[in-house]
């Protein structure tokens, strides 16, 4: 689905953003785009979908170069922004103008996202509050029913019912035809959506590793105070969170947040183990 290849970019010479960055992503899975604030997600999600333009290396959709935008495959790709700008029509008048270019798409879906979302159907767009806004366009991204669906940072500006509400129907929305894209810097937002978690680190992917994967080799703990076992550490009031090998345990809950800080803190014991077996689908590390 995505395909990009010894990626180089950046917005000026003297400071580049990505270098030798390579991602697969693939149909039939929900990955989490995870990095620090100005770490280049919205920029990478940019190369993605043929908003900015590789320096060197390739970025290739749906088997095509991205920058080059082909009526195909921009027919079957969705890219919502973190930024939105809504017209002054309403929310028919949009979707009678726009829907066309999507030839998937699903208007039922979007009057049954709308209902669930509680997003007033007949005002106009301009209107409504930015959440409003925001899950207008999460549901128009949703009913578009393209086999890549590419979303930066959807959930700022939800409320906490909604945000549970966006990964309900992000669930219901997703199907193994289908390639999901979402990048955060609210790593807990995302925890019991995604299978796979992508982290941007350092100008590359750090990791692409299955959920899934990660519980049956990595366990998470609160403990009274870390000890040689631990691959890393972190201080709390309550103790020590760490993070161990799980040796044949039974998998549980990947703390997506306590990862996430070890990988951009470079943690070198747990790069070490988790570059010890090649994952399923990608390089890590
Ligand atoms: N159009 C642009 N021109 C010049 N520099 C830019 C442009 N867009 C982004 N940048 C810079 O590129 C870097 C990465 O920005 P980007 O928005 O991709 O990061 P991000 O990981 O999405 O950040 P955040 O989590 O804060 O949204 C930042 O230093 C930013 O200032």
């Amino acid at each position: 689905m995505v395909h990009i290849r010894n990626l180089h970019f950046g917005y000026s010479k003297k400071r580049p953003l990505f270098q030798h960055l390579d991602l697969t992503l693939e149909r039939g899975h929900i990955y989490g785009l995870l990095g620090k604030n100005g770490a280049g997600k919205s920029t990478l999600l940019k190369n993605m979908v043929g908003l900015a333009f590789p320096e060197g290396g390739t970025c290739e959709v749906l088997g095509q170069p991205a920058a080059k935008r082909l009526p195909a495959v921009l027919a079957d790709l969705f890219f919502l922004p973190e930024e939105i700008y809504v017209p002054a029509v309403t929310a028919a008048k949009f979707v009678e103008q726009t829907a066309g270019f999507y030839p998937k798409f699903d208007h039922e879906a979007l009057t049954h996202y709308l209902v669930e979302f509680e997003v007033p159907a007949q005002a106009v767009l301009t209107a409504l509050s930015f959440g409003q806004q925001k899950k207008f366009m999460i549901a128009f991204a949703l009913a578009a029913n393209t086999s890549l669906l590419v979303l930066d940072e959807p959930t700022n500006g939800l409320d906490i019912p909604s945000k549970a509400q966006f990964r309900k129907l992000l669930a219901t929305a997703f199907t193994e035809e289908r390639c999901l894209i979402i990048s955060t810097h609210q790593v807990r937002d995302l925890e019991s959506l995604i299978d796979t978690v992508v982290v941007l680190h350092g100008q590359r992917i750090v990791l692409n590793a299955d959920l899934g994967e990660l519980a049956e080799r990595l366990t998470f703990a609160t403990v009274p105070e870390a000890d040689e076992t631990a691959l890393y550490s972190e201080g709390s009031i309550r103790g020590a969170y760490v993070i161990r090998p799980n040796h044949g345990g039974m998998p549980g809950r990947v703390d997506l947040e306590l990862l996430f800080n070890a990988l951009v803190g470079e943690a070198p014991a747990l790069m070490s183990y988790l570059s010890q077996k090649q994952p399923t689908h990608e390089p890590v590390l």
